[in-house]
């Protein structure tokens, strides 16, 4: 079997794994595994931006605001005024790696207005590029030092006398290959490919949470999924994302006749948190009020110019941007909770430390406002490789059990689990849809309670991982009876304020190999 032995072993090639190995390569031997072509990421998509409190008359007192009205105060609230706090420090930190924001013809920095924030504070590259620039830079800067496996599929996490000590894959041809580290770092994103529609990269399919499940670390608040409003989707396809930018430079959602869907419905309108407007675009399809979603954008000059990657999904998807509307109807997005995480990005299994979106530090409670997670990505890097430079884990014995695997049982198709989870674990959920989820995913023959082994082929595994990662979320979301964020119950309306400060944890018993 090939091996490998890396002080530290990074899984995914995003935005917080390529932060992450460029703040540890100078004094440790980093060595990425990513499931496809480094660029396979949702960092990679990333449109609007980075928000930072930037413009000389901002404070990160009020993006810290914002952050926890628009999280619902389901949010760590010192996580997140650290968060703001180091908003501005990380952007400068990036600019002087020599890293380009757009600028105006003065040379100041040109800042973007989006969902929830109170002031323009979303800096970008490249106009709605911003993902595909800075994942470039920063692969750019990591990959002189950092070697790079592309293809490889991570399948398991090795554990040892409680410990992590580093992860099972599987190669292009499905060969097996094994990662020795003395940490081990999961920064594999979100699970937004377990529903459709979706704004996710299809490498996006929760491997990290179930992952990190099965091998015993706890995973939180699994319930809080962010829907974005405005997914491309023509003809009941999905072309991508349309950045909430869009709005902040002054479109408004309409339906077929015209009418604004937001007037009088948030004092932002159209540039209301998005778990709000999101709701109110599906209640408008629900009843009727809009049988088509558009994008007005027809006051917006320049619009080419200002997002070319829009336009781009627009050109593939036959939308003739001269008649000024765009069709949009509400997607997965984004993953509030995940592999729980302190400050330095260590979960509860020791060795193991989870950054970006598969970790939940708690800064975005129950709906993320925008542009908060390409700078969580950063931040958290930046913790976490401290941490990992000044602490070195015990040293590693090789494990030889290659005992005690299952052939996983056939699980559903990738299709099915998306239907599934849209239709019963979606924008609306009720307990009756829940319990209907539940069930549905306890049908395929795995004991979610009992850690077990699996073995099977990359698309067997990937799919298992979606199923264990739909489980988590329906089973959260049938615990928690209240509405927050981007989690709505209809049969539950309220925020209950017993609920504001309360997470559902799960956690599986843990798993030894010798
Ligand atoms: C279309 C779109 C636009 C967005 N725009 C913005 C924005 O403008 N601003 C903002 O702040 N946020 C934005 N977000 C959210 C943000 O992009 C992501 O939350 C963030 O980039 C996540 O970074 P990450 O490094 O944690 O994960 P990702 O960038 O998703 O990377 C995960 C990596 O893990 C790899 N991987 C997964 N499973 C495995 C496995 N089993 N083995 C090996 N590798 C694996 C993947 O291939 C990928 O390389 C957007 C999201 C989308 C989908
Ligand atoms: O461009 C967008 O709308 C997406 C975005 O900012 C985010 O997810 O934070």
């Amino acid at each position: 079997m090939k091996t490998y032995h890396a002080d530290i072993v990074i899984v995914g090639s995003g935005l917080a794994a390529l932060y992450t190995a460029a703040k540890l390569m100078n004094k440790k031997r980093v060595i990425i595994l990513t499931k496809k072509k480094w660029q396979a990421s949702n960092s990679y998509l990333a449109q609007g931006g980075i928000a930072a409190a930037y413009a000389p008359d901002d404070d990160w007192h009020q993006q810290m605001e914002d952050a926890l009205r628009a999280g619902r105060y389901h949010n760590n609230v010192d996580e997140t005024a650290f968060l703001a706090r180091e908003s501005k420090r990380q952007v400068d930190a990036l600019i002087r790696m020599g890293m380009q924001f757009d600028r105006d013809q003065k040379g100041q920095i040109l800042l973007a207005r989006e969902g929830g924030h109170s002031a323009a504070r979303v800096l970008h590259a490249h106009g709605d590029a911003t993902g595909r620039e800075l994942t470039g830079f920063v692969k750019k800067y990591v990959e002189r030092q950092v070697i790079i496996h592309e293809h490889t599929q991570a399948t398991e996490l090795l554990v040892q006398n409680g410990h992590c000590v580093g992860v099972r894959a599987s190669d292009q041809s499905e060969e097996p290959v094994v990662y020795y580290a003395r940490n081990t770092v999961l920064a594999t994103g979100g699970c937004g490919q377990i529903y459709a529609p979706t704004s996710a990269d299809p490498a996006v399919t929760g491997d990290g949470l179930a992952l990190a499940y099965w091998a015993g670390a706890a995973l939180k608040d699994m319930e809080f999924v962010q829907f974005h409003p405005t997914l491309l989707i023509k003809n009941h396809r999905a072309y991508g994302l349309v950045s909430e930018a869009v709005r902040g430079e002054g479109a408004k959602l309409i339906n077929q006749d015209g009418k604004r869907l937001l007037e009088g419905k948030h004092p932002l309108e159209d540039l209301a948190p998005r778990d709000v407007v999101s709701r109110v675009l599906f209640k408008a399809q629900k009843t009727g009020e809009a049988e088509q979603i558009y994008l007005d954008i027809s006051m917006l000059d320049h619009f080419a110019e200002h997002f070319p990657t829009i336009t781009q999904l627009c050109r593939q998807a036959g939308v003739d941007l001269a008649k000024g509307r765009i069709p949009v109807s509400p997607g997965a997005h984004f993953l509030m909770g995940g592999i729980e995480t302190d400050h330095e990005g260590k979960t509860t299994l020791p060795g193991l430390y989870a950054i970006g979106e598969c970790a939940c530090t708690g800064v975005h409670g129950a709906n993320r406002i925008a542009s908060h997670s390409l700078l969580e990505a950063v931040t958290y890097a930046g913790t976490a490789a401290a941490s990992m430079n000044t602490h070195t884990e015990q040293p590693i014995e090789k494990i030889t059990d290659e005992s005690g695997f299952r052939n996983v049982p056939p699980p559903p198709s990738k299709k099915e689990i998306q239907k599934t989870m849209f239709e019963y674990v979606g924008i609306w959920r009720t307990q009756q849809s829940l319990t209907t989820a539940v069930d549905w995913c306890l049908s395929w023959g795995i004991d979610f309670n009992r850690a077990e082994r699996f073995d099977g082929t990359k698309d067997e595994l990937e799919r298992l991982n979606m199923l264990t990662t739909a489980w988590l979320i329906a089973s959260s979301a049938l615990e928690r009876t209240e509405s927050r964020g981007g989690h709505t119950r209809i049969d539950y309306p309220e925020e209950i304020e017993q609920w504001r400060t309360k997470s559902i944890i799960r956690e599986v018993t843990k798993i030894e190999q010798n």
